[in-house]
């Protein structure tokens, strides 16, 4: 284990203390600092284990970078009981084999392992990021000794540059590139039609605004899982509900304002701002990056009728195009679909490319559809399509189109107020049918990154990931693990 003498501390027993980080106490990020480490004499039984590289240059005021012990079961210079199942390791030319067993092995190249180094020296231990100069890491970097210990491997590197690295086998299996290795399955997504109205995912707002978020995290973890998700019992003000919203992420501004509060009325150039039903779509395909989350509460509803929440799920209607009419499927997969907001005369909204976007958007790494991407309103002028292919597309999108409003897809609900909803933007289409009467709807976007940030927050404190749990002991600063896989 290394004494590091660098600039952060964790209290004894482990609790996190406000922590206070002098720049000059890091390395700067202009070059690899020339280490000269002490080998600690301490024992794992000593209160604190540190694990780091004490810089050759030394800022006053560094206080020790002090992590909580190992987990059990961990060997020490002692030979407490070490864990039999560690895997073996060793130095090639140009890469260190790990042998996760004698099937499995992994090798990753030397330049890669020291470039991912996570002593304090080489990254930010408060804020997660890069130190070492990858640029002036010797092309030819090569280990002088490789050790597999009970909890991860560790790397020591030439005596030009003294620095030794510690990786947990956990991550390191997680990161195996050479060759990939299984890694957990995505979050199950629930693809549903008109029966979810038995049985439709609901929380409280009681819950959603509990102060320990476990309420929130249901939340969110249904909108990843369903793609929507009711909040019951929310006060039928837009302060409420704005409150509501912001409990999720700040609220993605746009040319309709902040938080939204609308009627009939044409106060902003757009249908949603009449008395017309609306067919299911998508919103914001005219941004390059549509809005992630939409919230709707509608607040009131007098004098009238109609104005029914029709909720799609485009990633059920999505599996039944890729079954039934494949053709038209990689049509909706490959085709550019130009887009625009043109209603409001201070602004005219195109994506980037101005081509836009495919109707159907997928991961390049294993093709998962990813996005759904439709208004047929804000469609711009089909200008890209070539000649033979304009009947064919049009052909495809009445396909789409007739599953998208079938009986089996379309789950409408009459809204009313203190029940809000929240709708991933990028997999559930909304709409509603026309009405007569005063109707009000207020509501926020929220973008994708933010949503998904928050759901990350949450996920790492109550389903943290095994890498996480694997590491958190021993390797996490203000919470949060450095060796969380999403680093
Ligand atoms: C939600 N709010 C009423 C503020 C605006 C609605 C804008 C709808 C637009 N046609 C789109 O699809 O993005
Ligand atoms: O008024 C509604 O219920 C929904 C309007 C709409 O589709 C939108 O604002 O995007």
């Amino acid at each position: 284990m290394w004494r590091s003498t660098s600039c952060l501390r964790l209290s004894a027993a482990g609790k996190r203390t406000t922590t206070t980080i002098s720049e000059g106490s890091l390395a700067r990020r202009s070059k690899i600092e020339h280490w000269s480490h002490s080998r600690a004499i301490s024992t794992t039984s000593a209160p604190e284990v540190v694990r780091g590289h004490a810089s050759s240059r030394q800022a006053s005021g560094a206080a020790a970078v002090k992590l909580k012990p190992l987990p059990s079961g961990t060997s020490d210079q002692h030979g407490a009981v070490a864990r039999t199942d560690v895997p073996t390791s060793r130095i090639d030319d140009r890469k260190v084999v790990v042998g996760w067993d004698t099937q499995t092995w992994s090798r990753y190249h030397h330049i890669w392992l020291r470039d991912h180094c996570r002593c304090p020296q080489c990254f930010h231990p408060v804020t997660k990021q890069r130190l070492v100069n990858t640029f002036e890491i010797p092309f030819d970097v090569k280990p002088v000794a490789v050790e597999s210990k009970p909890e991860g491997l560790e790397v020591t590197w030439p005596s030009s540059q003294p620095h030794t690295s510690f990786y947990p086998w956990s991550w390191l299996r997680r990161n195996s590139y050479d060759p990939p290795l299984a890694r957990p399955p995505p979050v199950e997504k629930i693809l549903w039609g008109t029966k979810i109205l038995q049985d439709p995912p609901t929380v409280t707002y009681e819950q959603v605004m509990a102060e320990d978020e476990r309420g929130l995290f249901k939340w969110l973890s249904n909108v990843d899982k369903f793609g929507f998700c009711f909040v019951s019992g929310v006060p039928p003000t837009p302060e409420a509900t704005e409150e509501l919203s912001r409990r999720i992420g700040f609220i993605r501004e746009t040319q309709y304002g902040t938080f939204w509060d609308f009627t009939s009325d044409l106060a902003k150039g757009d249908t949603a701002y009449t008395t017309l039903a609306l067919g299911a779509h998508t919103d914001t395909t005219y941004y390059t990056d549509p809005c992630g989350l939409q919230l709707f509460h509608l607040l009131e509803h007098t004098g009238g009728s109609g104005g029914a929440t029709l909720l799609v799920d485009g990633f059920y209607v999505a599996s039944i195009l890729k079954e039934l009419h494949p053709t038209a499927y990689d049509l909706l997969a490959g085709v550019r679909v130009p887009s625009h907001a043109a209603g409001e005369p201070s602004a005219l909204y195109t994506p980037t490319p101005r081509s836009g976007y495919p109707i159907l958007r997928h991961s390049h790494s294993d093709g998962e559809l990813t996005q759904v991407r439709w208004n047929n309103d804000d469609r711009s002028v089909m200008s890209n399509l070539e000649p033979s292919m304009v009947e064919e597309w049009y052909d495809a999108i009445r396909k789409w189109h007739k599953l998208l409003t079938s009986a089996d897809s379309e789950y409408w609900i009459q809204l009313s107020p203190g029940t809000a909803v929240v709708v991933d933007n990028h997999r559930v289409l909304h709409g509603r049918s026309a009405f007569t009467g005063k109707r009000r709807m207020c509501g926020a976007y929220i973008g994708v990154d933010e949503y998904r940030s928050k759901l990350a927050v949450l996920s790492e404190k109550f389903a943290p990931d095994d890498v996480v749990r694997d590491t958190s002991a021993y390797a996490s600063v203000n919470g949060r693990s450095l060796w969380n896989p999403a680093l």
